[in-house]
């Protein structure tokens, strides 16, 4: 690699998380790949870098590999978000398919969800704050609300033939089997309105990393609460995922550039407030803090460790 190419490939604020179906953005000018290997392993697939037509630098992932090879018990989401964090990312827009646990919320819906329901099952590694290093990020509010009203605002224009739902509670549960009827209508009682499997621990650690985060959640079916109808199964998701990526890739065409203005604005309210965050999160006296842990701390929060 050359000092201009690594210099192109450094410095980049915003990235993109794609799920199943979203595997790469098309119609940029791609300027490179990276796949650093960070203190908690590589990433699920290599970081592809694109120049918008606007010149904005965009950092795409692949949740579970190009290809679709890793579960999503399986996803390095520690390694993910440390090297996108690495590489200077700021914001993260992350896609995500789920299932609709509403009947007003349609496949090929898009949901922009303000809260989450854990019903992960504990296995997947889930904060960065360990061994000797301990700190308690808020995540009260798990989502960026600043990012959320401008991808609804920014919807109307870039997507015009899609409904958006905005302010919906989304359930993230273990899989990779889909939920039995019971659980399905468990968590309609709980006031779920979408199920995944990918948003923890993924939206946890971007906020230890400091990095605002927003999922857009693309709806492909209803689950299996529906008395008389048949099960959720992946033709069924496979189905929906052309028609959500093609709106979803419509939608970041447009999208991208506000965001990159409200970075330089410093209008994104939220965005703004996060940075410093972690620095109040901390609990270990820095004096009883473990140095190897602090040296892989330093990967992300160079400022704090
Ligand atoms: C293919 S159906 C289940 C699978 O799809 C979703 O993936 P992603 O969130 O990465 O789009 C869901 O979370 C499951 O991993
Ligand atoms: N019904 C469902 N349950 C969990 N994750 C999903 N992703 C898409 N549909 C889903």
């Amino acid at each position: 690699m050359n000092s201009t190419l690594s210099e192109e490939l450094s410095n980049i604020k915003i990235a993109v998380i794609g799920g199943s179906g979203l595997y790469s953005l098309d119609g940029l000018e791609v300027i490179g790949e990276v796949n650093p290997l960070t203190p908690w392993g590589y990433a699920s697939d290599k970081i592809v870098v694109s120049r918008t037509a606007h010149g904005t630098k965009i950092a795409f992932l692949a949740r579970h590999g190009r290809g679709h090879y890793l579960n999503p018990s399986e996803v390095p989401a520690r390694a993910n978000i440390a090297a996108l964090k690495h590489l200077g990312v700021e914001v993260i827009l992350a896609f995500s398919a789920v299932g609709s646990l509403q009947e007003e919320i349609a496949p090929r819906d898009f949901v922009i969800p303000s809260q989450i329901i854990d019903r992960t099952k504990g296995i997947r590694p889930s904060t960065f704050f360990e061994k000797g290093v301990v700190a308690h990020a808020m995540f009260a509010d798990p989502f960026d609300a600043s990012l959320a009203a401008l991808i609804a605002e920014v919807s109307k224009t870039a997507c015009p033939g899609v409904k958006f739902h905005t302010e919906k509670t989304l359930v993230c549960m273990e899989g990779p089997q889909f939920s039995t009827r019971a659980e399905s209508k468990l968590y309609r009682s709980w006031g779920c309105d979408i199920i995944n499997m990918s948003v923890l621990p993924e939206s946890k650690l971007a906020r230890e990393a400091e990095i605002a985060y927003q999922m857009i959640c693309m709806s492909t079916d209803y689950d299996c609460w529906r008395v008389g109808e048949e099960a959720v199964n992946v033709a069924a998701v496979i189905a929906n995922l052309g028609a959500n990526s093609a709106n979803a890739k419509n939608l970041l065409g447009q999208l991208i550039k506000h965001v990159e203005i409200g970075l330089e604005e410093g209008s994104l309210k939220s965005v703004v407030e996060l940075k410093g965050s972690m620095r109040f999160s901390g609990i270990t006296d820095p004096n009883k803090r473990d140095a190897d842990q602090s040296a892989k701390l330093r990967y992300i929060l160079p400022e704090y460790f």
